[in-house]
């Protein structure tokens, strides 16, 4: 018996707010018992400014979570403690490395309930942290404001609005994903291809949105002003936090390491990755590496499905439960002569290509770059500072060594991620290219085909070159 394809709503889930939270997010928690929190949010960067919200934090009494009674209270109280977590970590001349009782023990039971781990994540900054302007209209990019920033900067707003946006314009390809893999089990390939249309309109839109990232967050206060606040704890020796976080709860400080936020968390993406049989491996392992390995470990251990575990506990669920029933490359693959279906699913896949190699583009000017010239000194950082104590100075000279806020070596791990979004559309062709041989005139538009000394066939396709390989059936390596 197949498992039953999930039902969205179960989780949390709506086709007009997708993994957003479905009611508006709490501007402010309702019991006054918690006017403490909300006084220091409410003051958060003339605090962070002044250089007072660590003695602020230091001050507080410990609060109980007990007067948190809706489940988007619960949420609030993520996003103030996050925010003031990061804030105080990283608001000073140089990290704080004890977080004091006041916020470990709210937050870890906050985090408990919501399934999260003690970090600002993508759900605290983006998800949770937004309003529409003018509440009677869609939450469009036009239509949207933060609730809380570190900096006060519109370039901060928009920075975590642009993904607020391709989460809001994502959410209707969810259930009609839902419906193309319930079609895809009675052999509904029409019903399938109309769907596949509409997510790789869907996913082209969600393109045009990120190109808007350029419009008004500027890569320089991105990366000086905005990008430290956001940062984790894991391999942050650099910065000044060989061990990580101290959580003490006054009875037994631990040591922690997490990742920071990082759109890797986006269960929007992870769904398109799943339901369209995209998968990722560990970064620096190649596809024959990967089947060589035990059933357990392929493409698990990737960064890319750790980052689950930083999503909301109903949208690390409903993924898994996709995975479970993800069905429709396998679909498409056994219909290779059905070219309606073919383009459209193709036509997903290079969208979603597209996505990856913008946002490399992105990442080269926002953040390699910004790393060149954050080394010489510019007006605008205190020199009274260290050299050690200005985080974005921090980055390694080594632009290999540079890494992302969740933790990633950067341009290698998204140059793999683009590159295993193209494979299976690769694997087809290879397919395809095996059984009519290198003169099939619809590869001839694609990609150049070569047939090498030792009767293999070299494709150069969108991905790079690769080679068919006739004894492992049409798997394509390169
Ligand atoms: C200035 C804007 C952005 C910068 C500098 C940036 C940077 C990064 C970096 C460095 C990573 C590597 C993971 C890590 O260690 O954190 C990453 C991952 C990722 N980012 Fe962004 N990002 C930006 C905006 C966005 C937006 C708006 C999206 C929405 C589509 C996005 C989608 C992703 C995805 C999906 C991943 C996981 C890797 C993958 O699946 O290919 N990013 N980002
Ligand atoms: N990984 C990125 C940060 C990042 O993408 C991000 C971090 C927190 C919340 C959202 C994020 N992504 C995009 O809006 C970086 O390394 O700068």
């Amino acid at each position: 018996m197949l498992p039953p394809v999930p039902n969205a709503a179960e989780f949390g889930i709506t086709s007009d707010y997708g993994f957003l939270s479905p009611e508006l997010p709490l501007e402010v928690l309702p019991d006054p018992y918690y006017a403490k929190w909300e006084m220091i949010i409410e003051n958060f960067q003339a605090l962070i400014l002044s250089k007072r919200l660590q003695s602020m934090v230091d001050l507080l009494p410990i609060l109980s979570v007990t007067h948190l009674q809706t489940e988007a209270e619960w949420r609030r109280a993520y996003v103030v403690l996050v925010f003031i977590l990061h804030g105080y970590v990283w608001g000073g001349d140089s990290p704080r490395e004890r977080i004091p009782p006041q916020l470990t023990v709210p937050l870890f039971e906050v985090c408990e309930r919501l399934e999260l781990p003690p970090v600002a994540t993508y759900a605290g900054v983006c998800l949770w942290n937004y309003k529409p302007i003018f509440s009677d209209e869609p939450p469009n990019l036009d239509n949207l404001a933060c609730l809380q920033t570190f900096t006060g900067s519109l370039d901060e707003q928009w920075f975590y609005l642009v993904s607020v946006a391709i989460e809001a314009r994502g959410a209707p390809s969810i259930p009609v994903m839902l419906q193309a893999i319930t079609a895809a089990r009675t052999g509904n390939s029409r019903i399938v291809t109309e769907c596949l249309q509409v997510l790789a309109e869907t996913i082209d839109e969600t393109n045009t949105l990120l190109q808007r990232m350029y419009e008004n967050c500027d890569p320089y206060v991105f990366y000086n002003r905005i990008r430290p606040y956001l940062a984790g704890s894991k391999n942050m020796s650099d910065a000044g936090l060989p061990n990580g976080l101290l959580y003490d709860d006054g009875h037994n400080p631990e040591y922690r390491q997490y990742g920071g936020g990082s759109n890797a968390q986006s269960s929007l993406i992870q769904f398109f990755d799943i339901v369209l049989g995209v998968e990722h491996r560990p970064t620096g392992t190649s596809r024959k590496d990967n089947e060589q390995s035990t059933d357990d470990t392929k493409s698990r251990n990737s960064f890319i499905h750790d980052m689950r575990n930083y999503m909301p506990g109903p949208h690390r669920r409903f993924l898994e439960q996709i995975d479970s029933v993800a069905n429709i490359r396998a679909f498409v693959e056994a219909r290779r002569g059905d070219s309606a279906l073919c383009i459209a699913y193709d036509a997903c896949l290079a969208m979603l290509r597209v996505l990856r190699d913008r946002h490399i583009t992105i990442v080269s000017r926002y953040i390699i770059l910004q790393s060149r010239s954050a080394r010489q000194p510019s007006q605008s950082v205190n020199p009274s500072l260290p050299a050690t104590t200005n985080l974005a100075s921090a980055a390694p000279t080594d632009k290999k060594k540079l890494r992302g806020t969740g933790g990633t070596a950067l341009i290698p791990f998204l140059k793999q991620a683009r590159d295993e979004t193209g494979e299976p559309a690769i694997d087809a062709w290879a397919r395809r290219l095996l059984s009519n041989g290198p003169a099939d005139k619809n590869f001839a538009s694609l990609s150049k085909v070569g047939e090498q000394p030792d009767g293999h066939l070299e494709v150069v396709g969108l991905c790079g070159t690769w080679t068919a390989d006739e004894n492992e059936g049409g798997i394509c390596h390169w």
